[in-house]
């Protein structure tokens, strides 16, 4: 269930001194909410308590017409865009799953449309499940068969690279996530800021890059937007939140990375984020460039 912050240019933070203005921390930003398909509410429950823009995360069914069905209620139920998971065409080796034996939670969604009691000879429960239900075929070809059942457009999650990023514009792509499933899916791949200046370039603004993974303060909500992003999406922290202060604890951690972007804002000169630019941050590849002058 992540949340996507996409900072508004609408406000003024800043005056040109940098001292923080009159913006409300809540106008900087809005937030829209990701619903995971695998989500313990249905789609319909949340729809019914939540008026913030929605978004439905779909992973594809083996079961093409349940997939199908899955999406109708999305766009039934005022979501307005699907964000089609790319990087999990199987599940993830999560060894602490099996470990602590992991639970499967309770897929309402998918109640009465999939088996979910799943008892795995090896591997968590979760994985076989996963593994079981999940289409690991599904292609990029496969990208027309999900237009063609729904007029929303279409973000694509889970890509952190430029040829992948190319792939995507061409199959029409609404937008692209560069996420690497906070590092739940494989090891070794790379940090998702290390990668987004990569896939804005190939995509040259033809659609809005957001940047997914590891955004814990405004900090890197600024950077994120210095790279290109138009907007980061947070997963851990909101359920961090949750865990310690129920719906307070979401609300605070939302407020808390509006506040701190504001002041980065305030400190780094910006008055907008429009002013948020390319040469507010220096990475890696930059410092090498400079030691060449
Ligand atoms: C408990 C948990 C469940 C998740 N479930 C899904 C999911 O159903 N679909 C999906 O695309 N990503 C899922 N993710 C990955 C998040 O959408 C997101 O990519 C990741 O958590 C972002 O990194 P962050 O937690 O560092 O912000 C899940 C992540 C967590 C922690
Ligand atoms: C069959 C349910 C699988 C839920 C997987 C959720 C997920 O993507 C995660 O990272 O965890």
């Amino acid at each position: 269930m992540p949340v996507m912050i996409a900072p508004t240019s609408r406000h003024k933070l800043a005056n040109p001194s940098g001292e923080i203005a009159t913006a409300r921390a809540a106008s900087t930003c809005n937030t829209i909410m990701v619903l995971s398909i695998s989500s313990t509410c249905t789609l319909e429950e949340v729809a019914s308590c939540c008026n913030a823009v929605r978004f439905f995360q779909l992973c594809v069914y083996k079961r093409r017409d349940i997939t199908a069905k899955l999406v109708q209620r999305a766009e039934n139920n005022g979501y307005k865009a699907i964000v089609l998971t790319g990087d999990s065409p199987r599940h993830g080796g999560r060894e602490a799953d099996i470990k602590n034996k992991i639970i499967i939670p309770e897929l309402k969604n998918v109640e009465g449309l999939l088996s979910t009691k799943i008892v795995a000879d090896k591997g968590s429960n979760l994985d076989a499940l996963a593994n079981q239900t999940r289409d690991p075929s599904f292609s990029w070809e496969d990208i027309g068969w999900l237009k063609s059942i729904t007029k929303l457009p279409i973000l694509i999650k889970g890509l952190l690279t430029h040829e992948d990023a190319l792939k995507a514009l061409e199959v029409g792509a609404a937008g692209i996530i560069v996420s690497n499933h906070g590092g739940r899916q494989l090891d070794y791949c790379p940090p998702t800021i290390s990668v987004l200046e990569e896939v804005v370039h190939a995509v040259g603004g033809k659609v809005p890059v957001f940047l997914d993974v590891g955004v814990r303060q405004g900090t890197d909500i600024f950077k994120a937007m210095a790279l290109g992003a138009q907007a980061v999406l947070v997963g851990r922290p909101v359920l961090y939140g949750l865990a310690a202060k129920g719906e307070n604890g979401v609300r605070r951690v939302l407020e808390m990375l509006k506040e701190e972007l504001e002041l980065t804002m305030a400190l780094s000169g910006c008055s907008n984020v429009k002013e948020i630019t390319r040469s507010h941050v220096r990475t890696k590849h930059d410092r090498q460039l400079l030691s060449l002058l």
